[in-house]
């Protein structure tokens, strides 16, 4: 049997696994327990390793067994497990996407409200050009990993004759990105406040996303002038960012709570 711990931010929900116990088969860890039918469900596992020098280290992996280099809401879950079993209030975790400080703002165990630092957003506004539907304005942007933003001002956040669900499935998989996007639709709502939706890679559309978060504010701050602390609002819930200059770090400011605890059968 595998001990986890369960735990969401905005319902975007992790397992968090001990790194210990992957034996080299992290994919398809991800594949069997992210299961919502037949197995404990999430979107995706963060493996946690202890180093002997006291460091920490996540590896993500998506629901659909890809590996991705890391989540901003999957972090803060696992932030907010180490102040929870170990009393850590502040947390430097190292990912494939650069290391995340994360320090708790609020303690009501077992939901928590952590303030991240998220690395620097870079944001390339670019039009895509997708066989059947024509061309798609957006902005690449990097937060550690890679999205696919596009303004949209429909009701629905669809666009292009197609639902946000479809769309993002379409660009998302699209051979113009070949590690693959994660997709946002966004909607400038006011100076200081966007709504957005979320494809991800590796999973689909979801509640929330700590890096979708980021690079949605990213490339509204960036290309639509709006301030630069912002409450951004997925279907999940808000989260915070503030991006005080383009070169400087992003701080992502959103809730993680521990949901369970337990043992699960392995492979
Ligand atoms: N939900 C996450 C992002 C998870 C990784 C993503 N699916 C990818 O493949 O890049 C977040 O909160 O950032």
């Amino acid at each position: 049997m595998i001990p986890f711990v369960k735990a969401h931010a905005c319902g975007n929900d992790f397992l968090i696994l001990e790194e210990t116990v992957a034996m080299r088969q992290h994919a398809a860890l991800a594949r069997k327990l992210c299961s919502r039918n037949t197995s404990i469900g999430a979107d995706g596992i963060e493996f946690l390793e202890r180093r002997s020098n006291g460091e920490f280290f996540l590896r993500l992996f998506n629901a659909d067994g890809s590996e991705a280099e890391l989540s901003g809401n999957g972090t803060r879950c696992v932030a907010a497990w180490l102040a929870s079993s170990e009393g850590l209030d502040e947390v430097v975790l190292g990912t494939h996407g650069g290391p995340r400080s994360c320090h708790v703002v609020e303690d009501a165990d077992p939901l928590y409200l952590i303030e991240s630092e998220m690395g620097v957003p870079r944001v390339m506004e670019r039009t895509i050009e997708l066989p059947g539907i024509g061309n798609v304005a957006g902005a690449m942007v990097n937060v550690g990993n890679p999205h696919f933003v596009i303004f949209v001002d429909s009701e629905d956040f669809g666009s292009h004759g197609l639902s946000w669900q479809a769309l993002g499935g379409q660009i998302s998989v699209s051979p113009l990105f070949p590690h693959g996007t994660n997709v946002e639709f966004v909607k400038v709502l006011s100076k200081g406040e966007i709504a957005f939706r979320i494809f991800e890679r590796g999973c689909g559309p979801t509640t929330s996303s700590g890096t979708g978060t980021c690079a949605s504010s990213a490339a509204a701050m960036a290309l639509r002038g709006v301030d630069r602390e912002l409450k951004a609002v997925a279907e999940g819930g808000a989260q915070r960012t503030v991006w005080l200059a383009n070169d400087q770090i992003m701080r992502l400011t959103g809730p993680a709570e521990i949901i369970c605890r337990g043992e699960v059968a392995g492979l």
